[in-house]
């Protein structure tokens, strides 16, 4: 008996005889001595893995499966056994390991090779069972009310002291409002108490009448005979308030010493200040109220946010049919007319981005994501098999396709010089590897797919995110170009604290939000991005702390779109031949459309979308002249003042389903209109909530099949209520690359 067969079946005895730990020896022994066979040694080793209860490790004999099973997809006739198999495996680790997205997934892949699968089925129905019961519990004990004010910070954005005083010089030049009025009438005025009770008095009784000139007239004598009174100041500061003369209640709140200024005098003024669109001064006082309440003002801390967004948001929609406003669950987008179904909603330029690591073979720009497909990647050994019209049709009509690499390091291609050059300014020079050899790690595990060495020479995965590690790099990439600029325009060698405050400031409009620290799931992957950033290019040090790691790793999970070009050189190529009679031969070569190049991005706006099960916009791509990007576009009519909502995750799901994953993966609960006329179980009436006796189902919306009704009344009158309105089968499927959901 040959060595092999006799290790093979020594550990196929092992293992069904529960031994479990000698039997994954026997398999490591089988991998490393039976390469042609590896596949099915590591799934049996993930087996053993899996009874272990070492979820980690039969992940990665899993995932490695799957590798190589794609790899020889076309030499091994069982390799779509061996996928569904190791999809499961990995499914089950997923879920063990609380990664519930990536457990959908993986169930999926299998599911797309064998759609009747009884494991999967079963492992579906396992995992979901799981996920509502964790989600139960957390509904339970979580207070599900979300405060957006709260989770906003109040902090000053660099620069914006300059701003205050310039806002300030407005208020002096253009509305001749002085400081040092106070005292100086204060001092000479003459006082007659019993005249000034009356005075304001009478003022009250025709505010509270809404005579408010009358009033202005009265506290305005009482004023003058005290200037210096803060309660008289305050009083007619109230009245121009309500007579919206905005720049005169600023004055009068001016005027009173800022330590006798109330909360409520500095959250009026911020209010008047907004209205005057001094946006910077209007914050500066609503923060002040915010401060002064103790945090308790919460219009003032909500003004704040809107004062916030809106001058931050206004410059990147001013061209477009939306507006960004704050609300309860945060920021939101909005319509500012109406905008018909079909139409754009809005267009977003990727502020970050990186080509998925799953399609990295893909030729395409990595700094602006236009494809690079050239005939031969296209058509392969196709060319060969082409007559000379053919092969005239390629040359003529497949558009010039130039592709710069990076004069120094070769790891990054992209579509032009201009292309190369930005790239180079705005990141690859921190991490370009000629210039910090630290940084050439980060591009090979791009290469090997998140795997690499530890330090102790273990082949592992390094990286387990959805998305590429190169988005953390760039984004961290592109705050240290900032800070160097900044440093070496101010003639230094350092940034200062203000310079890496300003550089990092635009990524402050992405939220963040993750259940489990990120340097949990993959500890290797911070030292490898601390190196890359002990000494950037020009010396530069960045300490990638634990927090930022953290912090940013959700901040990108949370907001990441994805998107792929959306025309390329074939997509051209196509629309050139159709007139060229020739064209018709070249039909047989043209059968596929060409694999595409996937990447991630955060947009600006798009960040800003919330999610519906209902929504009435739908993510597409789009090319911004010549730049590959993102729009949206409405799914239905939409109405001005509408919120515009997109969908986070497959709407095509149960409710409940719906619930946990968006609670998973998002912490929120869904209350969306959709949310509320859909039932979540057969033995409840969807309208009135009575439940069926002795585990009988009520009959469910014959339309949708989502709504559960105790009888005809209460069907009729959710369907006037409500459920008319959502009971469509057209719901939205998020079909993203690599088990990527945004
Ligand atoms: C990409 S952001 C969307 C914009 C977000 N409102 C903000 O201020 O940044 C995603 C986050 O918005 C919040 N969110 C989105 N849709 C929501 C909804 N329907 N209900 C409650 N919160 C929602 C959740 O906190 C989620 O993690």
């Amino acid at each position: 008996m040959s060595d092999l067969l006799h290790i093979e079946q020594e550990a196929e005895k092992l293992h069904k005889d529960g031994h479990f730990a000698d039997a994954l020896i026997k398999y490591t022994e089988l991998i490393n001595l039976d390469s042609f066979n590896s596949v099915k040694w590591l799934l049996e080793r993930a087996e053993c893995y899996l009874e272990l209860t070492n979820w980690n490790k039969a992940l990665e004999d899993g995932k490695k499966a799957i590798q190589e099973s794609q790899t020889y997809k076309d030499k091994n006739t069982s390799a779509d056994e061996f996928i569904i198999r190791a999809s499961i495996l990995c499914g089950k680790a997923c879920s063990k390991l609380g990664f519930y997205t990536e457990a959908l997934e993986y169930f999926k892949d299998g599911l797309k090779l064998d759609s009747k699968n009884a494991i999967i089925i079963q492992e579906l129905k396992l995992l979901q069972t799981t996920i509502l019961n964790e989600q139960k519990v957390e509904s339970d004990t979580q207070d599900c009310t979300y405060s957006a004010v709260s989770l906003c910070s109040q902090a000053i954005y660099p620069g914006d002291d300059q701003l205050l005083n310039l806002e300030k010089e407005i208020l002096t030049i253009k509305y001749k409002i002085l400081d040092d009025e106070f005292y100086n009438r204060a001092s000479q005025a003459k006082k007659d108490v019993q005249l000034e009770a009356h005075l304001v008095q009478a003022a009250y009784e025709c505010l509270i009448a809404e005579q408010l000139q009358d009033s202005l007239n009265l506290i305005s004598k009482a004023v003058s005979m005290d200037p210096g009174n803060v309660f008289y100041r305050s009083f007619r500061a109230q009245v121009y308030f309500n007579m919206k003369q905005w720049h005169k209640v600023i004055q009068d709140y001016w005027v009173i010493p800022k330590p006798k200024r109330k909360p409520e005098v500095w959250k009026q003024g911020g209010k008047a200040l907004l209205e005057l669109w001094l946006p910077v001064l209007a914050e500066f006082w609503l923060r002040k109220a915010t401060q002064l309440s103790g945090g308790n003002d919460e219009e003032a801390a909500f003004l704040f946010q809107k004062v916030r967004v809106r001058r931050l948001y206004e410059p990147l929609t001013e061209d477009q049919p939306i507006k960004v406003d704050f609300t309860k669950f945060g920021r939101a987008v909005f319509a500012k007319c109406d905008i018909p179904k079909g139409h754009t909603v809005m267009t977003d330029i990727p502020m970050v981005m990186a080509q998925s690591l799953g399609s990295r073979d893909i030729p395409a720009c990595c700094n602006c994501a236009v494809s690079l497909i050239t005939p031969k990647a296209y058509f392969n050994d196709k060319l060969e098999l082409m007559d000379k019209d053919q092969l005239d049709l390629v040359q003529e009509y497949w558009p010039n396709v130039s592709i710069e690499e990076c004069t120094h390091c070769k790891e990054e291609i992209y579509c032009s010089k201009l292309c190369r050059k930005e790239a180079w300014d705005t990141y690859h020079r921190i991490i370009c590897p000629s210039l910090n050899p630290a940084a050439a790690k980060i591009y090979s595990i791009c290469q090997t797919k998140g795997y690499g060495y530890t330090d102790d020479g273990q082949w592992t995965e390094i990286w387990g995110g959805h998305y590429s590690p190169m988005i953390l790099v760039k984004i961290w990439a592109i705050i240290a170009s900032q800070a160097q600029d900044m440093m070496t325009k101010d003639g230094l060698t350092e940034p200062t604290t203000e310079h890496w405050a300003k550089a990092k400031a635009p990524f402050r409009r992405f939220i963040a939000y993750g259940t489990m620290p990120a340097i949990k799931r993959m500890p290797h992957i911070l030292p490898v991005f601390q190196s890359v950033f002990a000494t950037c290019g020009g010396g530069l040090k960045f300490n990638i702390t634990e927090e930022e790691f953290n912090g940013r790793y959700y901040q990108a999970a949370c907001n990441l779109q994805c998107f792929s070009p959306s025309i390329t050189p074939y997509h051209k190529f196509m629309d050139n031949i159709k007139e060229d009679i020739r064209a018709i031969g070249m039909l047989k070569y043209l059968t596929e459309r060409p694999p595409e190049a996937q990447f991630a991005a955060m947009c600006p706006l798009h960040a800003c979308s919330n999610h519906s099960c209902f929504n009435n916009a739908e993510v597409c791509d789009l090319d911004i002249n010549g730049r590959p990007g993102i729009q949206m576009i409405a799914k239905r009519d939409i109405k001005k003042e509408e919120e515009i909502c997109i969908t986070y995750i497959d709407t095509a799901m149960p409710k409940l389903l719906r619930k946990a994953w968006l609670y998973k993966s998002f912490n929120f609960w869904c209350s969306c209109q959709r949310c509320e006329f859909e039932g979540e179980q057969p033995n409840e009436c969807t309208n009135c909530h009575l439940k069926a006796q002795d585990g009988k189902k009520f009959l469910a919306c014959g339309q949708c099949k989502r709504a559960w009704y105790c009888g005809v009344v209460c069907q009729k009158e959710a369907w006037k209520k409500g459920h008319k309105i959502i009971c469509q089968t057209d719901h939205s499927q998020v079909n993203s690359p690599e088990g990527y959901k945004s």
